[in-house]
C-alpha cells in the first residue's frame, strides 16, 4: 500500500520522538512491502516561529492531502507569554477542530515489564486495561465566550445534543469490541451539560444490551483510578476530564512517556499523538522516552491505514525490549542504565528487523 503521512514535529521533544517514530515507520514500510510518503510542516511554538500563526495554511494544506498526521507535542515557556491567538497550544485546538476530530482514544494497559516503576500496589496496577474515549473537540476548550480581563473571566462549557451522541456512539462500539463496560464520567451533580451527557448516554444504551454501562462523578472516578484501576474497560468522558484523567492513568504504566492516542473523526483519516506534552525540560537532550509516539504511529497503520500486523509488529517490538531491560531515563533505574531516545529506537527497530527474520524462517516451513 502507498499512504501519505503528514509530519508535525512541534517544539520542545516533540522532532526527538517524532523522528524515532518516522523511522520505526520506514522500516515497518519496508518489511511489509508499503511505501510510505512522509511531509514535514510546522505547528505550534515552531510555526509561530516561522509563520506568526500556530497553525498555518500551508500546515493545514499538507494534512488535507495526507491519508493520516503523525504530532509531536507543542509549548514551551517560549510562548508563554504571548496572546492566546499566538499559544502554540492553540494551534493543536484548531487542527483537532479543522479536521472534526471528536474521538480521543486514548489506551492505557500496564506493561509487566514496567510495574516497578508505577508508585500502585503490584496486585493493582498489573490488570489495568482500559480505553479512555476523550470527546475533543467540544466543551470548555472551545466554548464561547472567553476571555479574561484583569478584573474577570470567562470560559463556556458548551455541548451540542449531536456533539454528544456522536462520542457516546464511539464508546458504545469501542466497549462492544472490548469487555463491554462503560463508565460514562461527568459532574452531573453541577454540571447542566453533564445532565443532559447522562441523558443522552442512557437513551444510547438501549441500542447496546450488551454493553453495561456506570454512570460515575468525576471526583470519585480519579480517585477510583488509583485505588481500582484493573476495575475500568472503557471511560467514556468530555473533553476536559478526559485530558486530566490520561494523565492521572499515565501514572499506572510508570511513565507519561509510553501512552500513546488516536484522534478519530468519522471516518479514517486521523492524527496521532503522543498523551503527553513538549517536555521543555528535557528538550534537545537526546533523552526523551519515545515510546508514546512509536505506539501512537502503531495506532495509526491500525486505523487510518487497517494495517493490524504491522500495527502489532510494532507494540510486540516495543514489548519485547521493555521485557529486555531496555528503557530511556524516564524509567531506569539509574541513569547509567538508561538508553538515549535514539538507542530506544535502534533496539526497537532490530526487534521489528529480527521478527522479519524469523517470519521467513516460519514462511520456508510452511
Ligand atoms: N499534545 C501536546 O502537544 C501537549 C500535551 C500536554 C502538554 N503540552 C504542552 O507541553 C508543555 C509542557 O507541559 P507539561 O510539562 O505540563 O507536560 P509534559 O507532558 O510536557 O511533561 C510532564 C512531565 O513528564 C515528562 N515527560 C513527558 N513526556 C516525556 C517523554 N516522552 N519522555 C520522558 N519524560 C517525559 C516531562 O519531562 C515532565 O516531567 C506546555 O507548554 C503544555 O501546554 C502539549
Ligand atoms: C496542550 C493541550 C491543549 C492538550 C489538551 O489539553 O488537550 C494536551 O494537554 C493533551 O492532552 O493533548
Ligand atoms: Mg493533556
Amino acid at each position: 500500500m502507498e499512504k501519505k503521512v503528514a509530519v508535525l514535529p512541534g517544539d520542545g521533544i516533540g522532532p526527538e520522538v517524532t523522528e524515532a517514530a518516522v523511522k520505526v515507520l520506514e522500516v515497518i514500510a519496508k518489511r511489509f512491502g508499503h511505501t510510505f510518503h512522509f511531509e514535514h510542516a510546522s505547528i505550534g511554538g515552531d510555526a509561530i516561529d516561522q509563520h506568526q500563526n500556530p497553525l498555518p495554511d500551508e500546515t493545514i494544506a499538507i494534512c488535507e492531502a495526507s491519508d493520516a498526521v503523525l504530532l509531536g507535542a507543542v509549548g514551551g515557556p517560549k510562548w508563554d507569554q504571548n496572546p492566546q491567538a499566538l499559544r502554540p497550544e492553540k494551534g493543536l485546538l484548531a487542527i483537532r477542530k479543522h479536521f472534526d476530530l471528536f474521538a480521543n482514544l486514548r489506551p492505557v494497559k500496564a506493561v509487566p515489564s514496567l510495574l516497578h516503576t508505577s508508585p500502585l500496589k503490584e496486585e493493582n496496577a498489573k490488570e489495568v486495561d482500559m480505553l479512555i474515549v476523550r470527546e475533543l473537540t467540544g466543551g470548555l476548550y472551545f466554548g464561547e465566550p472567553s476571555h479574561h480581563t484583569d478584573e474577570g473571566a470567562v470560559d463556556t462549557l458548551l455541548y451540542t445534543r449531536a456533539e454528544i451522541e456522536r462520542i457516546v456512539e464511539k464508546s458504545f462500539e469501542f466497549a462492544q469490541l472490548r469487555k463491554g463496560k462503560i463508565a460514562s464520567v461527568d459532574k452531573a451533580n453541577v454540571l447542566e451539560s453533564s445532565k443532559l451527557w447522562r441523558k443522552i448516554v442512557d437513551e444510547k444504551k438501549v441500542a447496546y444490551p450488551d454493553v453495561e454501562v456506570e454512570h460515575m462523578l468525576v471526583d470519585s472516578t480519579s480517585m477510583k483510578l488509583i485505588t481500582n484501576p484493573a476495575a475500568f474497560d472503557v471511560i467514556l468522558t468530555e473533553n476536559m476530564f478526559g485530558d486530566i484523567l490520561s494523565d492521572e492513568a499515565s501514572v499506572i504504566t510508570g511513565s507519561l512517556g509510553v501512552l500513546p492516542s488516536a484522534s478519530m473523526r468519522a471516518d479514517s483519516f486521523g492524527l496521532y499523538e503522543p498523551v503527553h506534552g513538549s517536555a521543555p525540560e528535557i528538550a534537545g537532550k537526546g533523552i526523551a522516552n519515545p515510546a508514546a509516539t512509536i505506539l501512537s504511529a502503531a495506532m495509526m497503520l491500525r486505523y487510518s491505514f487497517g494495517m493490524e500486523a504491522e500495527a502489532v509488529a510494532i507494540e510486540k517490538a516495543v514489548d519485547t525490549v521493555f521485557e529486555d531491560g531496555s528503557f530511556t531515563a524516564d524509567l531506569a533505574d539509574s541513569a547509567q542504565q538508561a538508553l538515549t531516545t535514539q538507542e530506544w529506537t535502534e533496539k526497537v527497530i532490530n526487534e521489528i528487523e529480527s521478527q522479519s527474520v524469523s517470519n521467513s524462517i516460519m514462511n520456508s516451513y510452511v
